[in-house]
């Protein structure tokens, strides 16, 4: 089975694809080109970051959610530990993932308030930019480090730089639409109700309150239609198999009439430690 993820090799998708993939694991240079790969059918299943305890959701894998149809097959839930590699002692820039950038904000202010910040595509990335060019330190995974010294080897300068002990980032398990499955302890549901009048979003909420079924998420993010029109990101902690999903479900379809309802299916939540 061919597992898309977020590349080069070393990344944390990389290592979160690792835990629950049997086969090869290959690389795209972004989440949307990951999605669009699954949805496309060009590869069987895609890891994508969804959500950081620190920083936050990942807008764009919200975005290509929202714009693709694929299942979410399974949760990943796994500890995010950075630490600060490069060449030498002194470097100019840290280049590095915006999400781990962000984690690590305060550490950057404090101990190194005169560095520039380089956003790239990856913290894998960032790790290359740091083994081409000395004056370049990466925020990553501490595994990226070599072990001997030589030409371009990272040394770790810093570990656990984030700004909280407790760092940890969801990622979801993505298949192409056929495998949208029924079975499972949460559900995800986009949800875009081409509306706006008062009490909408309560409308759209209570029908799983009323049937008890607990919602782990709700995220806003600009619909892209018009300035002040949203989708919904709906994580509910009940199964499509369960009657009191499908009857919430069937509240929330009635109240997009003029919008949409995405369901990505059912899924259980593996927690990985590595
Ligand atoms: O750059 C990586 O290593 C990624 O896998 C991306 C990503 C993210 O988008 O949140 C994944 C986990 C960490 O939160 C930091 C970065």
């Amino acid at each position: 089975m061919s597992t898309v993820t977020l590349g080069p090799s070393g990344t944390y998708s990389h290592r979160a694809a690792r835990a629950v993939s049997d086969g090869d694991v290959s690389f795209r240079e972004s989440v949307t080109s990951i999605v669009e790969a699954v949805a496309s059918g060009d590869a069987d299943r895609g890891v994508v970051p969804i959500e950081n305890s620190i920083e936050g959701s990942v807008t764009e894998t919200l975005d290509a959610l929202a714009d693709y149809d694929v299942a979410v097959t399974q949760e990943v839930v796994t500890p995010i530990k950075h630490a600060l590699l490069a060449q030498r002692d002194a470097f100019d820039v840290v280049a590095s993932h915006p999400q781990a950038l962000a984690q690590c904000r305060g550490f950057l202010e404090d101990a190194y308030p005169d560095v520039h910040q380089e956003a790239v595509a990856s913290t894998a990335t960032g790790v290359e930019r740091a083994r081409e060019d000395p004056s370049v330190a990466a925020i990553a995974h501490p595994d990226n480090a070599d072990d001997e010294p030589g030409e371009g080897a990272l040394r770790v300068l810093a570990e656990d730089v984030q700004d909280r002990t407790s760092n940890a980032t969801r990622f979801f398990v993505i298949a192409g639409p056929g495998e949208k499955s029924e079975a499972g302890g949460k559900s995800t549901f986009v949800v875009y109700p081409n509306a706006n009048y008062p009490g909408l979003l309560l409308e759209l909420l209570e029908p799983f309150a009323e049937r008890d079924v607990n919602l782990t998420r709700v995220e806003s993010r600009p619909s892209g239609e018009r300035l002040g029109d949203y989708c919904f990101h709906l994580d509910v902690e009940g199964g499509l198999y369960e009657d009191r999903t499908q009857e919430a479900l069937a509240v929330v379809r009635d109240l997009c009439e003029n919008g949409w309802v995405r369901e990505l299916g059912s899924y259980d939540v593996k927690t990985v430690v590595s």
